[in-house]
């Protein structure tokens, strides 16, 4: 279902229909910018919403449902070493060929399964954001928070998509504000049944998941979920 129609106030940026991600293009299978997530994903995503509303913070989702022809693309682009067009900013110190063995990428995703979310936290009033231009000098993902490429999220120590050591959930170096920050999204969406991974301080998982072994392939566009 839409997580728009549980949510309307969860803030939406769709990382993978943009060409601001590690592959530099819209990823396969991504027609429009919408958060597809199980129903009980959802619901309880919305749960950790209400939680921070009360706070002053937004959950903000960079990508939820994801089709296995977008999975099928990440490998495709994981083979063509020649294509490293990103790689100053989302994997600028680990070689693009350990990717999925780092954990980072997997050829069989979580996402695929619709219980499968990656998502940060926004303070609230939320800043506006800058688009991304094509071409633009890349600054590493891992540099300090104003120097990285901008992102109204809180400070997580690295920004969305890093591949890199830097952003294991519990890296020792992260400490302070930004670890309390990684804490704050753990342990509320924690709270809701939701497992982290822990080479990504952004990707979540809803446990008991509805459909364990089902690896979905329809497009993500408002059409695939209207009237669900
Ligand atoms: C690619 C990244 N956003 C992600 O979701 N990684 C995990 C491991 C996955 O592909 O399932
Ligand atoms: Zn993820």
């Amino acid at each position: 279902m839409a997580l728009r129609s549980v949510d309307p106030t969860i803030i939406q940026e769709m990382r993978y229909t943009t060409e601001h991600n590690f592959v530099g293009e819209p990823v396969d299978g991504y027609r429009q910018p919408v958060c597809i997530l199980t129903r009980p994903a959802a619901r309880a995503l919305h749960r950790a919403q209400v939680k921070l509303l009360r706070q002053g913070y937004s959950l903000k989702v960079y990508d939820c449902y994801r089709p296995q022809r977008a999975v099928d693309h990440f490998v495709r682009w994981a083979k063509d070493p020649r294509d490293e067009e990103m790689k100053a900013e989302f994997y600028p110190l680990v070689p693009k060929s350990r990717l999925f063995a780092d954990g980072y990428i997997a050829e069989k995703s979580g996402h695929s399964r619709g219980s499968t979310v990656d998502v940060t936290i926004v303070r609230l009033p939320a800043a506006p954001t800058r688009p991304y231009e094509p071409g633009e000098v890349l600054v590493p993902c891992y540099a300090p928070r104003g120097e990285r490429f901008p992102d109204n999220s809180v400070d997580m120590g690295t920004g969305f998509d890093c591949f890199d050591s830097l952003s294991h959930t519990d890296d020792p170096r992260v400490r302070g504000v930004q670890r309390a920050n990684r804490q704050m999204l753990k342990s509320t969406l924690g709270t809701e049944g939701f497992v982290n991974l822990p080479e990504e301080w952004w990707h979540f998982t809803y446990r008991p998941e509805p459909f364990p072994g089902t690896y979905f392939d329809f497009p993500v566009s408002r059409r695939s979920v209207a009237g669900r």
